[in-house]
């Protein structure tokens, strides 16, 4: 029998307040995780040897990864800041470049920032009942502007494929920060450095 036939029709059960759900645990990356992601990188050690607090986790579903199949999920991203810069995902392009992903914001409040290889980019804001479409060939990465967790329910491809390589080099066109008390979308000087 073919691996995708093997897949029986399922549910899992999400809360809609804070992402979670009993029925499986998830993925975390905490403060160290996070080396090389955030421009102030004096300010992240100085956290680190502080409390190594947890800044994301989802849930990874293990599906066959092929096309055909889909993976779907929640990412809760906490809130705070390393030095000016927003609490934030990794981000990654996926590895099968031109494949897209749904995020549907269920709580808290923030931005899917997105950039593909051709230097387009677009920071899409994310509040409660906002879907976001991000297409194939652009970077992703959840930002939690807000003082609440920022949670997102999301649904790709699932032989898509995480690539972290490019953005782990090079970084992202933009930053977001805080600035005065606002948030202000920035050119990330360290960018492809
Ligand atoms: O892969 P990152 O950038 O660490 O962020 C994790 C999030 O991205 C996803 O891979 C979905 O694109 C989820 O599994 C998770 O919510
Ligand atoms: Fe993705």
């Amino acid at each position: 029998m073919s691996q995708e036939l093997t897949v029986k029709p399922f549910s899992m059960y999400f809360d809609l307040i804070s992402g979670m759900s009993n029925e499986r645990s998830t993925t975390k990356r905490h403060l160290s995780n996070m080396r090389g992601m955030f421009s102030n990188g004096e300010a992240l050690e100085a956290m680190i040897e502080k409390e190594n607090s947890l800044m994301y986790e989802f849930f990874e579903l293990e599906m066959p990864e092929k096309d055909g199949h889909l993976l779907f999920g929640t990412s809760i991203v906490y809130p705070g800041k390393v030095g000016n810069e927003y609490f934030m995902t990794k981000g990654h392009f996926h590895t099968i470049l031109d494949t897209a992903e749904v995020y549907y914001c269920l709580g808290g409040k923030g931005y899917m920032l997105m950039e593909n290889p051709e230097g387009d980019w677009i920071a899409e804001e994310m509040t409660p009942g906002k879907a976001v479409y991000v297409p194939g060939r652009y970077a992703h990465r959840s930002i939690n502007v807000g003082d609440e967790p920022m949670i997102t329910f999301f649904v790709f491809r699932a032989d898509a494929g995480h690539d972290y390589g490019t953005i782990e080099t090079k970084g992202y066109r933009k930053l977001i920060v805080e600035n005065e008390g606002k948030v202000e979308i920035v050119d990330n000087p360290k960018w492809g450095v």
